[in-house]
């Protein structure tokens, strides 16, 4: 017990001794590292680092006990492999820290930093281009009656609905669309989740949404498209199977049975990129019946 402590006291309380003066500068520096580090648990959050980092933690706490118990090889082993293991982890977490980095690219922070070089094309999430691909496909669908989900990403993350599905990387057109949700395709199940003018994957899961206003009539379908839209700021377009109805659901709020106007002018809304999506999120949360 006396060693535990007397380590303790060498290597940990003598960090924690207070400093005689604080000065603007530390206040900074100590924001920055809590931003920092709470930006790096939300990206462990959504990526395989998680489990990375509980592998860490127990080699943290085996060189802890291997220091107290004065195991010198082990520590002197452990020492010179930190080297090694760190280039190692970089190579093998390169497509998530590649996706962290662009992540970071595409933060609300500095998009605005970078907003005064962009085209007015550049501030839109998708395209027209994506826009009309979308309405085509839809009202196609619609024509047919066959049912389709599809997600559009928007400021909140997806990648863990889009990680229950079948990743395509995909261009969005309508033919490729209406493709996915033909019946008795191997895709046509649950959802698509698209992010900016990519078709992300297709057969997602989503959660339903419990709001008990929504109409009766209403399946597993329209309730995931609901669903999704109370947990982020996504929006989410519907094609019912069996009325062949084209709905959109945003904030947790379906918008029933809509023309292929209404649905364009929706869609350019949710295509500008310096919405306050706060704001949408909340306004949604007062659900709605229909
Ligand atoms: N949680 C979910 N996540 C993603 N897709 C789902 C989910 N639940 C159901 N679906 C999709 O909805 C289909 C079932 O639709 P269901 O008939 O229950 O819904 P509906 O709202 O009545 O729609 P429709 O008017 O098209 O019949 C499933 O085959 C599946 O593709």
């Amino acid at each position: 017990m006396d060693a535990v402590l007397g380590w303790l006291q060498i290597n940990v309380l003598s960090w924690l001794k207070p400093p005689k003066t604080i000065q603007v500068i530390d206040i900074v520096q100590i924001a920055l590292i809590a931003w920092l580090v709470y930006r790096m648990i939300l990206w462990m959050k959504n990526t395989r680092a998680y489990t990375l980092l509980r592998g860490i933690l127990f080699i943290l706490a085996f060189v802890v006990l291997a220091n107290l118990l004065n195991m010198e090889v082990i520590v002197w082993l452990m020492g010179n492999l930190s080297v090694v293991a760190f280039t190692a982890v970089v190579i093998i977490f390169q497509p998530e820290l590649r996706k962290a980095l662009e992540q970071m690219g595409h933060s609300n922070f500095v998009n605005s930093l970078m907003a005064i070089n962009r085209s007015p094309e550049e501030n839109k999430r998708f395209s027209d281009h994506t826009v009309s691909e979308l309405v085509r496909a839809c009202f196609e669908m619609s024509e047919v009656k066959t049912g389709a989900l599809i997600v559009l990403e928007r400021e909140t993350h997806l990648y863990e609905y889009e990680n229950t599905g079948i990743p395509l990387d995909a261009v969005v057109s309508s033919q490729l669309l209406v493709n996915i949700f033909e019946h008795n395709t191997p895709l046509h199940d649950g959802a698509v989740i698209i992010r900016e003018n990519r078709i992300a994957a297709a057969t997602c899961y989503l959660p339903l949404s419990d709001n008990m206003d929504l109409s009766k009539k209403l399946g597993t379908r329209h309730r995931a498209g609901v669903g999704i839209s109370e947990q982020s700021d996504c929006f989410v377009l519907i094609v019912s199977e069996e009325t062949g109805a084209v709905s959109y659901a945003q904030s947790g709020r379906l918008h029933a049975a809509v023309s292929p106007s209404e649905l364009r002018r929706a869609l350019q809304e949710a295509q500008k990129i310096y919405d306050d999506s706060a704001r949408i999120l909340k306004k949604g949360r007062k659900r709605n019946g229909i």
